[in-house]
């Protein structure tokens, strides 16, 4: 017999350290690293960490190449802290809020020799906590001995860079009356690494023979709860369910993957930077995110569990067909969804139209 926790749940206890800004170990082999998200870095856990030894600060390319430094690791830079370098220097790299105002300016020194792994399976828990993608890491000696004297979780690189899909459990469904059908059912599902979970909404009872009218809907708390009129994810929520309720059935999926996968935060970090003259896909850059993050192969492996393999999908974004099908889901037609626009989300939806691929 055993309590003690498995790697999943290693890997959920190391994204709520990152959170709450309680260092981490992460090891591959025989190298260790202390590692901490710059989000939630206070000033003394910063000048303990300082104290450990020479500490690199890792960001994305893509918040690199905002600040014009060279990611020789590919997809991330390894930067050395500067001597003297405190909290503000730090925080000034990893977060764009401050920018144009006051600039950072380099020369900043990037690491060429030695490797990125433990860098790169930082990053990769920071963006998993819904964070800034940007760690502090300081490489120790013995990251068994550190983690066990302090009560540190310790994880492997590999572990930490896991891209097996977390398995989703049903865990219960129950009829929800709704204005547009009273056939409505919603459905609850929980994946097993404690992350967010997941809804589908089932309008009438689809014949799971034949495809399925379908809407992958990603969370949106100021649209779809707010009435935002800076996006049109309320009037596609309303208007997906609407078509469904008319047609007697349908299922949509609510899936938590806010600000496509950046969390409300982060999202509300990228509005920030929009108010500065970014648009939608320059903003996620800044902040060291990719302009999607959403993993879809959350939505396929729901419709998979609710019997669904063929769907009609209401989308304006071909790429959300692409990327369903390649995870064994037929669309058989696309329906448009082309409701809400209106004179604040008209150039969010042609940025989209012209970067991300969306038909207007
Ligand atoms: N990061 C970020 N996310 C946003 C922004 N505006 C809306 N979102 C999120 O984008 C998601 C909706 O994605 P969209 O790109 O609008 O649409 P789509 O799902 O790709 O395509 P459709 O199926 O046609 O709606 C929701 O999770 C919103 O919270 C933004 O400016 N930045
Ligand atoms: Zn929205």
């Amino acid at each position: 017999m055993s309590f003690a926790p498995d790697l999943t749940e290693i890997l959920a206890r190391a994204r709520a350290d990152m959170r709450l800004g309680v260092p981490v170990v992460l090891s591959d082999g025989a190298r260790a690293a202390v590692v901490m998200a710059v989000e939630t870095l206070g000033p003394q856990r910063l000048a303990d960490a300082l104290a450990l030894g020479q500490a690199d600060l890792a960001i994305t390319e893509h918040r690199a190449a905002t600040l014009k430094t060279a990611a020789y690791d590919g997809d991330l830079v390894r930067l050395a802290v500067p001597d003297g370098a405190g909290l503000d220097w730090v925080q000034a790299v990893a977060d764009p809020a401050d920018d144009l105002r006051v600039p950072i300016k380099g020369p900043f020194k990037a690491r060429r020799t030695g490797d990125a792994v433990l860098h790169r399976a930082g990053i990769r828990l920071a963006k998993a906590a819904r964070l800034i993608p940007a760690v502090l890491v300081v490489p120790i000696a013995n990251g068994a001995a550190l983690a066990g004297e302090h009560g540190l979780t310790l994880i492997g690189a590999a572990q930490a860079m896991t891209t097996d899909l977390s398995p989703l459990a049903p865990v219960i469904h129950a009829k929800v009356p709704l204005e547009v059908s009273e056939a409505g059912r919603l459905h609850i599902f929980r994946p097993e690494d404690g992350a967010e979970e997941h809804y589908a909404v089932e309008i009438g009872s689809p014949d799971r023979s034949k495809p399925v009218l379908a809407r992958l809907h990603s969370a949106c708390f100021t649209g779809d709860l707010l009435g935002s009129l800076k996006c049109d994810c309320g009037p596609q929520l309303r208007g997906a369910l609407s078509q469904m309720g008319a047609a007697g059935e349908g299922v949509l999926l609510y899936l938590n993957q806010e600000g496509r996968g950046i969390g409300l935060a982060n999202k509300m970090r990228a509005y920030s930077l929009q108010d500065q003259g970014f648009d939608t896909v320059e903003a996620n850059h800044r902040l060291g995110f990719e302009d999607d993050e959403r993993d879809f192969r959350i939505g396929a492996e729901l419709l998979r569990k609710m019997g669904f393999s063929k769907v009609r999908l209401l989308t304006n974004n071909p790429a959300k067909v692409e990327r369903l099908e390649h995870c064994g889901i037929e669309v058989v037609e696309r329906v448009p969804l082309k409701v809400g626009e209106n004179r604040f989300n008209h150039h969010y939806l042609a940025t989209k139209a012209k970067k991300s691929g969306h038909i207007l």
